[in-house]
């Protein structure tokens, strides 16, 4: 499809998605005049903490791009976090229905984001925690701010990263490097993240960011749509094949997990530390 042709078909989506985001408005999205790349921005105050409605949302925007063809998706937030992560209230005393349909929901993303025909690029302008930085790890690049901290900490909650969170990881820094972080919950300060290998650069601010990331998007302009999103689901395909094919039971483990007392109890006081935190 021609350029032209294709940012009038973006416009309209654009439309559309300036419309939704009026109404719900967890997510924004932006389509580049000239280049066609959808910014797509986290703005659940006060931390992006992914909730039910704002999965909902973010499954509803990369429909749309994927329909609307799009040139590319940057991921991004409104806000000094970048995400905090699953939100602990859907797993603090949850309510089995919303539980199942959260979970769902989050497989759902997870699944349209790591296989998204279109490049994807995370720009983290902030901490991405567990959630946080699994929404960046589906992304093809990613380009973090100096000061953050990024990595699959649920360890340290007193739960257990789900398989597809690890192979996540493990596709981009290796199963070594994977293990060692997981089993200490670690969080990567931005210094240790870029020496890892679980980002690809470095900027100083978010404006900068935005550029490196069109770069990046830019930098397909001369290869094949075509062979480049079947070069990447060469790559991501088996990782895809495994998580769709055991989604059920991943579902069910989830439920019967946040339902043990012992779970219940870690959350709880986690809760109690965050607030605490804020009070100090
Ligand atoms: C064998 C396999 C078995 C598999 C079974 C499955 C088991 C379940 C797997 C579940 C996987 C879980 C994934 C997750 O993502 S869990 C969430 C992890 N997230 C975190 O640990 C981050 C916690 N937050 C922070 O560290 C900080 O908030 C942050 C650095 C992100 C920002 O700091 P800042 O100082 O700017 O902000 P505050 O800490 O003051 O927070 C502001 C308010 O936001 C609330 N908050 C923060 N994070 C969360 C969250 N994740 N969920 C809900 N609410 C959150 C915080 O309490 C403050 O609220 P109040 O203003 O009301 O006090």
């Amino acid at each position: 499809m021609a350029l032209s042709q294709h940012l009038s078909k973006s416009r309209q989506f654009l439309a559309i998605a300036r419309n939704y985001s009026a109404a719900a408005s967890l997510v924004n999205v932006e389509v580049n005049d000239k280049s066609g790349v959808a910014v797509v921005t986290l703005q659940r105050p006060p931390v992006n903490s992914l909730n039910l409605e704002l999965l909902t949302e973010i499954k509803q925007t990369l429909t749309g791009l994927e329909k609307n063809k799009s040139r590319g998706a940057i991921i991004t937030s409104a806000f000094k976090t970048f995400s905090a992560g699953l939100d602990i209230l859907e797993m603090y005393k949850p309510n089995p229905d919303r539980a199942k349909e959260f979970w769902t929901t989050l497989q759902d993303v997870w699944i349209s984001l790591y296989s998204a025909q279109f490049p994807t690029v995370a720009l983290i302008n902030g901490p991405a925690p567990a959630g946080g930085c699994l929404l960046s790890l589906c992304c093809e690049y990613r380009i973090m701010v100096p000061k953050a901290v990024i990595g699959l900490n649920e360890t340290q909650l007193g739960i257990v990263a789900p398989s597809w969170f690890a192979a996540s990881m493990e596709n981009v820094i290796g199963k070594r490097q994977t293990e060692l972080a997981l089993t200490t919950g670690k969080l990567f300060t931005t210094d240790e993240a870029l020496k890892v290998g679980l980002i690809d650069e470095v900027v100083q601010t978010k404006e900068e960011g935005l550029e490196k990331a069109q770069g990046f998007i830019g930098s397909f302009a001369r290869i094949s749509p075509f062979a480049r999103s079947l070069s990447k689901q060469t790559v991501r395909g088996g990782t895809i094949r495994s998580m769709v094919k055991g989604r059920e039971a991943d579902l069910q483990l989830f439920l019967a997990t946040i339902q043990q007392d012992q779970v219940q109890k870690g959350l709880g006081l986690y809760i109690e530390a965050l607030k605490k935190k804020q009070a100090a």
